[in-house]
Formats: C-alpha cells, structure tokens, sequence
C-alpha cells in the first residue's frame, strides 16, 4: 500500500468530517446538450459538450426489452415473469461464457470461493447489473406487495444478526477450514450458547455461515470475508452500531427540527444525545474506536467499485488547462493526493491544496518538481478563499457532506475571490432528477447514500437541478455549466462559472 494511499486511509474520518436529465434526454455516459454547456469556460475545457473520450459519451445502455416493464406496468401479467426468466436466462449465459472463456472460476458461496465478483468490461457489467435486477424484480413479483412489505419492515433483522456477529466476534471464533459446535462458539465468544445458535441461524438465512449438521456449523464465503477483512467490519460496525440507531431516530428529527439544515440536529444526535451539542465528527473524535472505525468504513466503500480517482483524472480536459498553464485549487483536497496526481500527467498545472491545519500537518513532504508546483495551505473552506486568481476550484467529496445552508456558504466564500470565468468543479455523487434512469442497483446505492448523509449531517447528495439551484441561490452570477456522468463512475463531474464581477486581480 502507498503511504500516500495509507495517509488517506488513517485520514478518511476528517476527510469525511469536515468535511437532467429528464427520461430520454441524458443517459448515463452521455454528455449535456451543447446548448447548456456554451459558456466560454465550458468550451475552454470544462464539462464537454463533444465527445472527447471514451469513457464518458459512447456508452449508452443497451436496449433491454423487459427494462422497466414490470415495474412501471400498471398492470402487470404473468407475461412480465416469462420475459424476466427469459432475460435473466439470456444475460446469465452471456456472462457464464465470458466467465468461462476467460478462466475465471464459478461464483460459488463456498469458503474458498473468491471474496469478490471479478472485474468485468463494460458490456458484462451491464449483463451482470440485469441479472440482478431482474432476479430481484422477478422475486418481488412472484412475492406480491403485501406479503413484500410485510418482511421488508423487518429488513433491519438483517442489521440485527451482522451486529451480534460483529460484536462477539463470531467469525473469527473458529478456523476459516474447520467446523465448530455452538458450544464450542460460545465457549469462545462470551454468548450463550442460545443466542450464538439464533444470530448464527439467521445469518445462514443470508449465506454467512452454513450447518454442517443440527450442532456443527462451517464458513462459507461471506463468513470468511467477516473473519479476514478488518475494513469490511469497520463498515458492519458503523452501520449498525452508528447509522442504525441514528436512523431509528430520523422522523423524530425530521418532527423536531423539520428544515433539516444543522448538522447537530440529525437523527445522530437524538440517538447520542448531543442534540444541539455537536455534530458527529466532534462526537467520533471522542472516541478512539469509533473514530478508527469509520475511517475504515469510509475506506471500504471509497476503495470499491465506481469511485476510482482515474474517472477524474481521464474524464474532464485537464489537458486544456495545462496548456494555459492554470492554478487549481483543491479545497478540502486533504493530502493532496488528487493533485499529485495530476501534476505527474500535467506538467504545466499548478496547485494549491487546502484543508483544517492537522490534515495538511499531515500532508507527505514533496521534492523536486511536484514541491515547486504543489502548495500545501491550511484553509477552512467557510472563510474567505486566500487564492485569487484560480482558474478552477475543486471540490471533492466535499458538497455532500453539507446541507444547502452550508454549501451555500461554502460557495460564497469563493465569489470575492474569483476571477472572471473561474470554474466550480464538484466531484460527487449527481443524482437524476427522475426516478428510474439508473440500474435498480445504482439507484438502490445512491437513494441510500442520500438518505445516510440525511441521518448523520442533515446533508443531501444532490441532482442536477438542486445543483442548478444552489448556485442560482448563491449568487446569480455563479453559472451552473454542465455535468458530466461517467460511466461506470458513481461520482459526476458539476461545473459552475463566475460571470461576474473580475475580483481575481490578476
Ligand atoms: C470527504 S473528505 C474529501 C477529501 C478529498 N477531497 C477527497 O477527494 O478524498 C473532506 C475533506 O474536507 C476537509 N474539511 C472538512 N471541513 C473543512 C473545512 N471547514 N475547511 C477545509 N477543509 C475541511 C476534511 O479534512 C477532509 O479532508
């Protein structure tokens, strides 16, 4: 692992502290008409209205017959499940032919299975992505919406079991290759014998774990990843220790404090107590473990699929900017790892990296010609912006942790600085303004991410017109520009243009 890569790692909570598209106009991948992108900033290189790579405007989702049917269909018929059955059929064999023809091994839930499904090129994913969702829209239908809701409300049994086998420590009670009696388990854990048997039954109802006979239990594939992956209990542990009770406790903010807009008046705070006392970095930098375990759960979920930094990096026209030579700054940027990554591709740009005092403490010493091009500045981003004359101002991962109250006073620390045509680039999740334009996977995550941020900051991940909006709300000459959807990226490139006033004096 890079010491940079570490640094980001151990930095992950401060990082995360502080931290159109109607139907049928812009699908995933493709760009904004050109007449929403005719700023001169947009043509000197911003978010493009032309096809200029390949990642971001060729790929357009394949025709998929049964897309969409079933859900949207008023009236569903016993048609909808023979098409369904007949896709999954038909994207199944596609991808278990590229899987065989390309020596990976079956999926299997079996321990020594592998621990993640392999990466696919662009054409299996999306085989992969119907299969899921067509399995998933065929067992809801066959289901039937009371019987669905009706065990959907007990989704959070789900959370229930991976808790006590996060907190006891189940899967790392026995060996990954051996069997183990309930007896023996508890002995090891510290939980009678009845609770370890329920936990771990239900669990199995989820393949984590598996009976060998009424008494002896083994590991299957997910049980491992619980005894062996130190991230991934991170994750379990701050969703379920941390998110859910907060959670529990969000309509009763919601009641309480209905703009929803301050950080210490989340469902975090009811379920901690610190209603009005601080917000939730305050409350986890009191807490060694709590603090530990969400930098490990932010480095799970930002290490997985669709958040690579390369979508950055190959998706927006660095190149013109290096051409002129620009400044960027990175707000909030914390070590500097964007940057120095693309001051190795760019060797024109220039940068300058803020973030709060201790993480740019933290930030790793640079030689030679990245220390000449790279500054490092402490900078709390709700204080006037000290650079000036910046071409871009970038901001990464940092909107969605703001409720439009603050983000809107992010923003205005911008303006007084800001020369004529410096742009706003937001990477971060983009929501459709619609329902539906993404696979139902997509959708599932980033709904979900949405109503997160809600539960612990009173943030929001924001669409394209909420983005439109806090810029217009923020100052009418700060011009939303265009967004750019990538595919296979989660997170979108927002850009906004200073047309007003030159307060850059450069
Ligand atoms: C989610 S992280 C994003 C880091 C980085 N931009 C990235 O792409 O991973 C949020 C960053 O904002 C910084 N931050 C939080 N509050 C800040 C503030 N008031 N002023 C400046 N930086 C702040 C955090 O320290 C952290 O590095």
């Amino acid at each position: 692992m890079s010491t940079i890569r570490k640094l980001q790692n151990r930095l992950s909570l401060s990082s995360w502290s502080n931290s159109f598209t109607r139907k049928n106009s812009v699908k995933s991948g493709q760009i904004r008409p050109s007449s929403v992108l005719s700023t001169p900033a947009a043509q000197a290189g911003g978010v493009e209205s032309t096809n200029n790579n390949n990642a971001s405007t060729t790929q357009v989702s394949p025709p998929l017959t049964t897309r969409r049917s079933a859900t949207t269909s008023t009236k569903p018929s016993t048609s909808d499940l023979i098409s369904l059955a007949a896709t999954i059929t038909r994207e199944t064999e596609k991808l278990d032919k590229y899987m065989k023809e390309n020596g990976n091994p079956a999926p299997s839930f079996d321990v020594d299975a592998p621990m993640d499904f392999p990466k696919l090129p662009a054409d299996m994913k999306k085989a992969r992505e119907e299969i899921v969702r067509a399995t998933k829209e065929l067992g809801d239908l066959v289901t039937g919406p009371r019987e669905g809701l009706r065990w959907m409300a007990w989704d959070h049994n789900n959370s229930l079991s991976l808790q006590a086998i996060y907190h006891f420590k189940i899967a790392k009670s026995f060996p990954i290759h051996e069997t183990a009696t309930y007896e023996q388990i508890s002995k090891a854990v510290g939980l009678d014998e009845v609770n370890v048997r329920r936990f771990m039954r239900h669990a199995m109802t989820n393949r984590i774990f598996r009976e060998v006979n009424p008494d002896v239990v083994a590991h299957t594939a997910a049980s491992r990843v619980l005894a062996e992956d130190p991230v991934i209990n991170d994750w379990i542990g701050f969703c379920t220790d941390d998110i859910l009770p907060a959670a529990a406790n969000v309509t009763r903010a919601l009641t309480e404090y209905p703009s929803a807009s301050e950080p210490t008046q989340t469902g975090f705070q009811l379920a901690n107590n610190t209603t009005n006392v601080e917000p939730m970095f305050v409350t986890f930098g009191k807490s060694p473990l709590r603090a530990k375990r969400m930098s490990g759960a932010m480095a799970s979920l930002t290490g997985g699929e669709g958040y690579e930094l390369s979508y950055l990096l190959d998706n927006y026209d660095w190149a013109s900017l290096n051409a002129s030579k620009a400044t960027i700054v990175d707000v909030g940027g914390s070590i500097g790892f964007v940057c120095i990554d693309l001051a190795k591709r760019y060797p024109d740009l220039k940068f300058v990296v803020q973030d709060l005092p201790k993480t740019i403490d933290s930030a790793p010493k640079l030689e030679g010609d990245l220390a000449q091009r790279i500054t490092f500045q402490a900078h709390d981003f709700f204080s006037p912006q000290p650079v000036k004359n910046a071409d871009v101002y970038l901001f990464r991962w940092i909107f969605h942790n703001h409720s439009d109250k603050y983000a809107s006073k992010i923003l205005s620390a911008l303006i007084p600085s800001m020369k004529k045509g410096a742009r706003v680039l937001i990477n971060d999740h983009c929501l459709r303004d619609g329902f539906g334009e993404e696979s139902m996977w997509d959708e599932k995550i980033i709904r979900t991410m949405d109503l997160v941020m809600l539960t612990l900051l009173n943030a929001t991940e924001r669409s394209e017109r909420q983005y439109k909006t806090l810029f217009e709300n923020t100052h009418k000459d700060l011009k939303f520009a265009g967004v750019k959807r990538i595919e296979g990226c989660r997170m979108s490139i927002v850009e906004a243009v200073w047309e007003g006033e030159d307060y850059g004096g450069a």
